[in-house]
């Protein structure tokens, strides 16, 4: 079963109003069980409506959602995704524990179980010994981790992410990149990645989606076999085709 598949969408803010905005106009997309999306374009091109219309965060004005075989609605009323946003969006009054604990809470797992699970995910994003801190006490580098420790710890089946390593220095992100191929190996999950990055975009995913603005739409899907997923990887003669490819899909 595909881990998710738009068809036909179409979202218009606005619409009727002179501030009226068509955001994305007629978007297929699919996203094959265990694959890796990243999605690409210029600003205002509709990417992060994309990801919220997968997320169920807004309807959309016409076409149709299916996450795992069914509607968008139900996926997120099950929690059948992870989500780590620009924005941590962390709850200030918990502390980095508790904020990864929300989600197994909401899933009513016990109270000993949470907490193994919450040390394991930010002992993976390198936040061990920020368990008892609050969001406030954290740069927002460290806020976006303690997000994505948090998108992680459901093991969800399908994870979207809008420039989750943004905000995080290289040397991070590039550990961060690793780990999250490494989960989604290991678990099969699958990802829709929105990136402003080519370089980020080629080394993450199994496929490039790139769109195009006003409105927007997806103009190439550009499937990416590296030799290894790696440094190794990052310096194949294979890694420099796609990202070439990438950037003149782009351009257009
Ligand atoms: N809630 C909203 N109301 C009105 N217009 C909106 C709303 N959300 C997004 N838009 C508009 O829809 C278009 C697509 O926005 P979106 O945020 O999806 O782009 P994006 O590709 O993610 O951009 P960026 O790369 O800059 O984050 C933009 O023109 C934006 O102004």
């Amino acid at each position: 079963m595909n881990a998710v598949e738009v068809v036909q969408a179409t979202k218009i803010f606005n619409a009727g109003r002179s501030d009226e905005v068509r955001a994305l106009s007629e978007v297929d997309l699919t996203v094959g069980d265990g694959e890796f999306v990243a999605l690409i374009g210029p600003s205002g091109c509709g990417k992060s409506t994309l990801l919220r219309l997968i997320a169920d965060l807004i309807p959309p004005t016409s076409g149709s959602v299916t996450v795992a075989g069914k509607s968008a609605g139900q996926a997120r009323r099950d929690q059948a995704y992870g989500l780590a946003f620009q924005q941590a969006g962390l709850f200030e009054w918990r502390t980095v524990r508790r904020n990864v604990e929300l989600p197994l809470e909401l899933r009513g797992v016990s109270r000993a179980d949470r907490r193994a699970r919450a040390e394991r995910m930010l002992d993976l994003v390198g936040l061990a010994e920020f368990a008892g801190h609050y969001p406030a006490q954290l740069s927002g580098g460290m806020q976006q981790r303690v997000a994505i420790a948090r998108a992680l710890a459901v093991r969800p089946p399908l994870l979207l992410m809008d420039e989750p390593f943004g905000a995080l220095d290289e040397m991070t992100r590039e550990r961060l990149q690793a780990e999250l191929l490494s989960i989604c190996a290991t678990t099969g999950t699958s990802a829709v990645f929105v990136t402003h990055s080519i370089a980020e975009a080629v080394f993450l995913a199994d496929r490039v989606v790139v769109m195009s603005a006003r409105p927007g739409r997806i103009t190439a899907s550009i499937s990416v076999e590296l030799p290894s997923r790696d440094d190794a990887g990052r310096q194949s003669p294979v890694y420099f085709d796609k990202v070439t490819e990438v950037r003149k899909a782009l351009r257009g």
